[in-house]
């Protein structure tokens, strides 16, 4: 076989997306492997039984249904033998009556004035997501001129830094709260709402809530208890993990009030078309498939831990953040899903930045360093053209020209012999040498507007699953972030009898005893008698 034949069978399209894998450490032969693997592993089963709603997160006994968010209306999905498709879809239609409403100023805040600012409080997947597609979409034409007027925010940090970055400029009157939680017992997002809860009513008083704080739950009792009218609440399930709720109404509302509902549902759109290729394609042409395969290569067969996401554009710029969770949360597993230790490393670490910002700082490790897998993605139309008319290329093709010679410089290195042939001093050809050899693969797409980012979205989605499918995992639970939690919680109550009635540290290790004593002995000027205190920036 030719290095042209290899190359042309590892590439394909499907709906505007081109994606080129001919750069991985990888043969025809290792694909065709691959495949076996996947068989070994049931992967076809696996997804079909996601896609039946079967109770595949089998710790928490609840089906995985991201699917459903994004089904068309007419489709049926069925968890638990109920079909789910018209509960999300009646969701879908109170929200684009609600964002209509707000945007088109019939509904207003307390003292009658528009609601022109969103602060959507989330944290996890009741955030990274919804500030992915926000911050992709706020350079699209078509988005950017249907939020004209209009800002949307992100709490997320327990850290009163946030809140106060949050609320700077903003005024009460015209601000609508958007609390995001699944659970609804979220400890940073809780007091971060019950903040923002403060900040509106010292302003506007206490019957102003109603008018300015919305919510997005699946635990609609705690909402009602907080004191949010269950009419504004928009509901979804337990199947839709939080890391895969942004089609629900976690990213929906917040992004129908800043761009209009008609623009996220060509998102929602976008999302479908990779689930039904991802569904029905044979894994020779299924793009999910695919690279899920190739993450496994490249984990598990040649010992390289890392994934680098790297978008040529920087409206891509919290893509690497949000894959971060969806990855790292759901396959960050030791034991295989019925418990046992596995005899191998599961999970990847994804980092990233967009192209060009990450060429000059990591990776000259890229290069010359460690080996880390690389995605390239690159779109071919820019949402923002530039051109000056006396340079040599308009502004995108100068930022593409990286995109396509970066996996080039990766693949083929520089050897000691070219170096020589010209001219470089002998001392300096060892550190000018690039190795080559290293993979990257590169996805194309036509343009990045709502629906381009849906496809994005759903692909990294659905190449997570197949990754964790083929290893066995459960990629749906998150038991990893509970103990700290726990320990968090004895290290509050310790705080508070400190700060309140000057008990001592007492319960702990030694180190963290000695932390925390100087932490409390060195801020004992805070006010420990129940005043309210906002920030003032
Ligand atoms: O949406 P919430 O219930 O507030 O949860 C927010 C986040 O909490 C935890 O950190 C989980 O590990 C995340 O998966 C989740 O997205």
């Amino acid at each position: 076989m030719t290095d042209t034949d290899r190359c042309k069978s590892m590439m394909l399209e499907f709906d505007g997306i081109f994606f080129d894998y001919s750069r991985q450490r990888a043969t025809v032969d290792t694909v065709s492997k691959l495949f076996k693997l996947a068989e070994e592993a049931h992967l076809k089963q696996k997804v079909n039984s996601m896609f039946n709603g079967e109770h595949i997160n089998s710790t928490e006994n609840r089906s995985v249904l991201h699917v459903a968010l994004r089904a068309s209306k007419d489709a049926t999905i069925n968890s638990d033998g109920k079909n789910v498709v018209p509960d999300v879809w009646q969701v879908l239609d109170k929200i684009k009556e609600f964002s209509d409403k707000v945007r088109n100023g019939s509904w207003v805040g307390a003292t009658g004035k528009a609601l022109t600012n969103v602060v959507a409080i989330g944290i996890g997947g009741s955030f990274l997501g919804p500030l992915f597609v926000h911050t992709a979409l706020q350079t699209d034409s078509e988005a950017s001129k249907l939020a004209g007027g209009r800002q949307l925010r992100f709490l997320a940090n327990v850290d009163p830094v946030d809140v106060a970055r949050n609320i700077s400029g903003l005024d009460p009157e015209t601000t609508l709260v958007v609390v995001v939680s699944k659970t609804f017992t979220t400890a940073e997002t809780m007091l971060n709402a019950r903040t923002l809860r403060e900040w509106i009513s010292s302003a506007l008083g206490p019957q102003a809530v109603s008018k300015h704080m919305v919510a997005v739950s699946t635990n609609l009792k705690l909402v009602e208890k907080f004191g949010i009218d269950p009419n504004n609440a928009f509901a979804f399930w337990d199947w839709v993990g939080g890391r895969y709720s942004v089609c629900s109404a976690v990213g929906v509302l917040p992004l129908s009030l800043q761009y209009g509902f008609s623009v996220i549902e060509k998102f929602l759109a976008g999302a479908r078309s990779i689930d039904q290729h991802f569904h029905s394609a044979p894994f020779e042409s299924n793009i999910p498939v695919l690279l899920g395969l190739l993450s496994v290569w490249n984990v598990s067969f040649l010992g390289y831990p890392a994934r680098a996401i790297l978008p040529y554009t920087q409206a891509l710029e919290k893509l690497a953040p949000h894959i971060q969770q969806v990855s790292m949360e759901s396959n960050g597993k030791g034991v295989s899903i019925d418990g046992v230790r596995l005899p191998f490393e599961a999970g990847e670490i994804d980092f990233g930045e967009p192209g060009t910002n990450g060429q000059h700082s990591f990776y000259q490790l890229i290069h010359q360093g460690r080996v880390i897998p690389c995605d390239f993605i690159g779109i071919v139309k820019s949402q923002q053209p530039v051109y000056l008319k006396d340079e040599v290329v308009n502004n995108h093709d100068e930022l593409m020209s990286n995109f396509f010679a970066q996996p080039d410089a990766l693949a083929y290195g520089k050897t000691p012999e070219q170096l020589q042939s010209e001219n470089v001093a002998p001392h300096l050809v060892p550190h000018k040498t690039f190795t080559g050899n290293r993979p990257s693969l590169s996805l194309l797409l036509p343009s990045l507007d709502a629906y381009r980012i849906g496809q994005l979205l759903a692909i990294y989605e659905h190449r997570i699953a197949v990754e964790g499918f083929v290893w066995g995992i459960n990629s749906f639970d998150q038991w990893g972030v509970e103990l700290g939690k726990s320990l968090a919680s004895q290290v509050r109550k310790q705080l508070h009898a400190s700060r309140k009635k000057g008990e001592s540290v007492e319960g702990f290790n030694f180190s963290t005893t000695k932390l925390l004593t100087r932490y409390l002995e060195a801020s004992a000027d805070v006010p420990s008698e129940p005043t309210t205190l906002l920030p003032k920036i």
